[in-house]
């Protein structure tokens, strides 16, 4: 595991974006993971940006998005759907048929589930997964005590994930109670992963990640045993980590 400190979100989402064209640049039909969340916006911008200033195309590229609410449909302003459309997708060249999201509303979630992890396989497995963390540890909406050997399933969210992200919806109970979610298996299939983290609301999680064990209770910490995962945090998220820690990590 590399970790690149950087000071702050700002130069976090500038290097992200940076790797992302970089990687559609060097193979252009790339397969990549996305995420949502506050700390993908930057990103986003930026790679909107990087996209008008040198042209990067997308037309070959294919996104699966990690997660999404169960009950919110595209046209609803708190579905990932419409996040990704609004935040990416609308300013770039790629086809929205290119884009896969797990579908929250669909009649048959069981069989929603099963297949969007084979539409992953079929396209080739991820070349690049974007990930974000949650204060508790979570990657994708795999929360605390999810297991290892998880693919894309539906979850229960826990009240922390729903208080946490309770800020972009009009109520806490608005908050949707289920999400289906990339599981761990799915997500550590991916053939580099590179995860954000800013801010000192993440300080606890980061630390875990690069100081603690590798357990279930902290679903992120299974990355250490990932070959190829850079993390990009800001000096306030690695406030809680050892300068020793900060330099370089291998699994
Ligand atoms: O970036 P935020 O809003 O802190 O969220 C952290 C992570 O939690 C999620 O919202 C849950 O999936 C991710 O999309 C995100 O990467």
């Amino acid at each position: 595991m590399r970790v690149i400190q950087v000071n702050d979100y700002a130069e976090m989402s500038q290097k992200a974006a940076e790797m992302i064209s970089e990687q559609v640049r060097k193979k252009p039909d790339s397969v990549l993971g996305l995420a949502t969340g506050e700390t993908m916006l930057g990103t986003y911008a930026a790679l909107v940006n990087e996209h008008q200033q040198h042209n990067t195309s997308y037309r070959d590229v294919r996104t699966f998005n990690l997660d999404e609410y169960i009950g919110l449909d595209a046209t609803h302003p708190n579905s990932y759907r419409y996040y990704m459309n609004e935040r990416l997708f609308r300013f770039l060249d790629i086809p929205l048929a290119q884009t896969y999201i797990p579908n929250g509303c669909a009649p048959l979630l069981e069989e929603e589930c099963a297949r969007y992890e084979r539409l992953i396989e079929q396209c080739g497995g991820i070349d690049l997964q974007l990930l974000g963390i949650g204060q508790n540890g979570h990657i994708g909406f795999n929360e605390p005590n999810t297991s290892f050997a998880s693919t894309t399933h539906v979850v229960q969210l826990s009240e922390s994930t729903r208080k946490a992200n309770a800020r972009f919806f009009p109520s806490a109970d608005a908050v949707p109670t289920h999400a289906i979610t990339m599981g761990i298996a799915t997500i550590m299939k991916s053939k580099q992963i590179i995860l954000l983290v800013s801010g000192k609301r993440k300080a606890w999680a980061v630390s875990h990640l690069l100081e603690g064990e590798v357990t279930p209770a902290v679903p992120a910490s299974i990355l250490k045993a990932h070959p190829n995962v850079i993390v990009i945090a800001d000096t306030e998220a690695l406030s809680h980590v050892s300068q020793e820690k900060r330099k370089v990590h291998r699994p």
